[in-house]
Formats: structure tokens, sequence, C-alpha cells
């Protein structure tokens, strides 16, 4: 099956800047989360997406289109979700239902108004009336009215209180439960991938470092501890993703590398661990 979302080699140079050679793929019927600290690359990567800034190098398909050749088409078929609206103030939801059919040639004014009610927003009201959340389904209301085939969102659950944030996510769980629809969307907040994410894409200062299955990332990894008398030089150098404390220290190790470490502590890694000490380390996964 094709993938909903394909990026290869992807490479763009800002003055002080580089997002560099960047590959991954978000299979059809699957979410994806993007994740790294901040400025490392997420944003540009998804406005690279989505034709918003030039690339310097690299190819990027978006439903089976060359997102340059044949933008007009894959616009046409997804939906973008910025942590901030695109509508007008003013407007209220009938406005925002003309100029979105306006745009969109798929658009169906029946689905529209099916969602506002499924998402409780009150048609009289307008867009500067809604909270952040109600902005957010909104937004989602309207990829839905043009059947959008793919989801991309940046940092959609940012502003949002735990319960709006959990209803967005349910949403989503919801969108792609049928297996032809997708997301790709960009976080910092951990909890909402482990909810919804089949699969990560990590990316640190410009560069990738992990991108694929969540449980394979979480599973390699762990977290090693001891006193600092038990972090003899060949230790430390063996533990290039290390935290050192005044008496003690903990490491993001491999499983593999494990076998070299024996009598320290060891616990499972969660995704909290890895993201906090590749962060800071930069060590390829
Ligand atoms: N138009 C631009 N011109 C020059 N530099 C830019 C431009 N857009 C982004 N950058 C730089 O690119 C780097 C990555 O920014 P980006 O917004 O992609 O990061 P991010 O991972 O989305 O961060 P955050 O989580 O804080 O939103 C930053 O150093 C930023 O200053």
């Amino acid at each position: 099956m094709t993938d909903a979302l394909h990026v290869e080699g992807l490479t763009k140079r800002f003055p002080d800047f580089t997002l560099e050679n960047i590959s991954f793929s978000v299979p059809t019927g699957s979410i994806m989360g993007l994740i790294g600290p901040n400025g490392s690359g997420k944003t540009t990567t998804i406005k690279l997406i989505l034709n918003l800034l030039k690339k310097q190098s690299g190819s990027i398909t978006v439903l089976g289109f060359d997102h340059i050749k044949e933008e007009q088409i894959f616009k046409e078929r997804i939906g973008v979700v910025f942590d901030s609206h695109f509508f007008v103030d003013e407007w209220k939801m009938p406005d925002v239902e003309k100029a979105m059919g306006m745009f969109y040639e798929n658009w169906d004014t029946e689905v529209y108004y099916r969602y506002l009610e499924k998402f409780r927003i009150n048609r009289e009201k307008r867009v500067k009336e809604l909270s952040k959340g109600m902005q957010m389904k909104l937004m989602l209301a309207c990829s839905f009215s043009h059947r959008a085939e793919l989801l991309i969102l940046d940092e959609p659950t940012s502003g949002l209180d735990p319960v709006s944030r959990d209803e967005l996510l349910d949403i989503l769980l919801e969108y792609t439960k049928d297996k032809r629809h997708s997301v790709l969307f960009s976080t910092h907040i951990t909890p909402d991938l482990n909810k919804i994410a089949d699969s990560i894409t990590f990316i640190n200062r410009g560069k990738l470092l992990y991108s694929g299955e969540k449980e394979k990332l979480t599973e390699s990894y762990c977290i090693v501890s001891g006193s600092s008398r038990q972090l003899t030089p060949e230790r430390k150098a063996a533990m290039p993703n290390i935290k050192i404390y005044p008496d003690s220290f903990e490491a993001l190790v491999s499983r593999e590398e494990l076998s070299g470490l024996a009598g320290l502590q060891t616990r499972p890694a969660v995704m909290d661990d890895i993201i906090v000490f590749v962060s800071k380390g930069d060590v390829l996964l």
C-alpha cells in the first residue's frame, strides 16, 4: 500500500540552522508523532512538506503526489491544523463554511454541520469567541468536511487543557480507525504519543535520530544507574547518554550494550527518558 507521506533526504539550510537529510514515511492508516526539543526542526519539516518553504534537496510525496508538481491535488486531499487558527476572527460558523466551501471542490456542507454538532460548536458564535480547544475542533471539522485523507498537525495539543487534549486525541484515533486515514502530528507532549502514536520520528538539532515503531524505540533501551564509585572510566566511555550527579549517575543504554555493564541497576526506559537523554547528548540511536 502507498505510504500516506514519504519524505526522503529532505534538506533545508537557514543561516543558523540546517535540517539535514531527513527521511521518514507515514504508512496509510497510521498515526506518526514528530518529536524533538524546541528548535529541532519540526515546524520547518511540516512547512517544507506543505511547500510553504523551499527545500534545498530531497523528495516528498503526499498521498502519492509530488508535493510541488502536484501541490494543488494533494492540498485538496489533506487537512492542516496549526496551533492557531487561520480563520477571520469575526466570522460566524456559516461564514467559515462559505469560505472553506469555495476553497475545496470536495466540500460537504452537511458533514460540516454534523461535525459542529458532534463537537458542540454553536453555529452562531464568532471564531474569536471559541475557546482554543473549540477552534482546534473547528479546524478538524473543516478537514473532515472535505474528506481529508491525511491530517498534518503542528503541536495541536500544546495550548489545550487536559480534557480538550484528551478529546482531540480521541478524535484522531477515531479518524484513523478505518485504516484509510492517516495523521502526522508534531508534539512535545509524551503522554499524547503514548496514547495515540503508532510510530515516531525524532529530530534533534535538524538531524534525524529515529524513525520507526513507537514500541521498538522504548523496548530497545533501558536506564542504567549506580553510584559514582561504580562509574569507572571504561563504563563512562561505554555510556555516551549519561547524566552525572554528585554521588550517582544515570544513563540511557541500548539493550545490546547492557552485557558490558553487569552489576549496575537497570529499569526499562520510557519515552520521556529517551527524549531527555538523547536531546542533551545528540547521540544517534
Ligand atoms: N524562516 C526562517 N528563517 C531562518 N531561520 C528559521 C526560519 N524558520 C525557522 N528557522 C530556524 O530553524 C530552526 C528550527 O525551527 P522550527 O520552528 O522548525 O523548530 P521546532 O522543532 O518546530 O521548534 P518548537 O518546538 O519550538 O516549535 C530554529 O533555529 C529556527 O530559528
